[in-house]
């Protein structure tokens, strides 16, 4: 098999006493939809937080295309293309949509001329379905737009890896498929999809691979049919997931 787009080896973090991601290994191959579940605070995001350089590992390596990238900062990872979208959206709020998009077009797309990337904000807005807003300010977006603007503030960067922190939370269930649908199309340019999900629906329905974690390790990894079907996933995830939803139907 060729070499992996990102390789994560061994990699670990506490923060005081408590191990937040402890000894994780993970190959991403190029093109590839892998799922990144598990239960709050089993240290999902601190990984991709050590993946973008916002944090340091105290051990392990990140490798990109083979390179050591270990001690990047957010903007190199950025620039590189191991872009990462966030749990909770903040948009420029005083400037247009278009941008929005276009800061990320000059920040990490390598876009010198401000047309040029406004250009480049459009087709990206078209793209994910909101070039009629491309003049309103972001501050008036309702919340599923915000997070397509979100993904175009990605796209615009050109993303070889592109880590999805919980995009669809809070969507409605029309909005979910338009947003796997956008998801599943950003995967056939070619990009390689982290995506970290506490919809079992989402999960399910995009993700080749399923890699779920828990205290801060990986548990299971595999293919979505044998991850759910997987005692000690239940166990640790599912199974309190799925009680939960018994006593809330609304709850994902
Ligand atoms: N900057 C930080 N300072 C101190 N503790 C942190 C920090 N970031 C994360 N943690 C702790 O590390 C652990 C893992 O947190 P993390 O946010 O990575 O989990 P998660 O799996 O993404 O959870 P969720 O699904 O709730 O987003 C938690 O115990 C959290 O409190």
């Amino acid at each position: 098999m060729s070499q992996p787009v990102l390789r994560l080896e061994n990699l670990s973090r506490a923060f005081g006493g408590i191990q937040a991601v402890d000894d994780v290994s993970l190959d991403l191959n190029e093109g590839e939809i892998v799922g990144l579940i598990g239960p709050n605070g089993a240290g999902k995001t601190t990984l991709v937080n050590l993946v973008t350089g916002a944090h340091t590992p105290d051990k392990g390596k990140v490798l990109f295309f083979g390179q050591d990238v270990t001690r990047q900062k957010p903007f190199q990872a950025a620039r590189r293309g191991l872009c990462r979208t966030f749990q909770i959206v903040q948009p420029f709020p005083a400037l247009t949509v278009t941008d929005n998009v276009a800061a990320g077009a000059v920040f990490g797309g390598g876009m010198d001329s401000m047309m040029a990337a406004r250009r480049r904000a459009r087709e990206l807005l078209s793209f994910v379905g909101l070039d009629h807003l491309a003049e309103e300010m972001a501050s008036s977006l309702t919340l599923p737009n915000r997070k397509r603007l979100e993904l175009a503030k990605s796209l615009a960067m050109n993303p070889k890896v592109l880590m999805l922190d919980e995009v669809n939370a809070g969507l409605n269930a029309a909005e979910i498929d338009t947003a796997l649908d956008l998801i599943r199309r950003i995967s056939q340019q070619g990009v390689t999809i982290l995506i970290i999900e506490h919809l079992m629906k989402v999960v399910l329905g995009v993700s080749q691979r399923v890699v779920v974690m828990e205290r801060g390790g990986v548990i299971a990894e595999g293919d979505p049919q044998t991850v759910v079907n997987d005692e000690r996933v239940i166990e640790a995830y599912l199974g309190s997931k799925y009680a939960q939803r018994l006593k809330d139907p609304t709850h994902g």
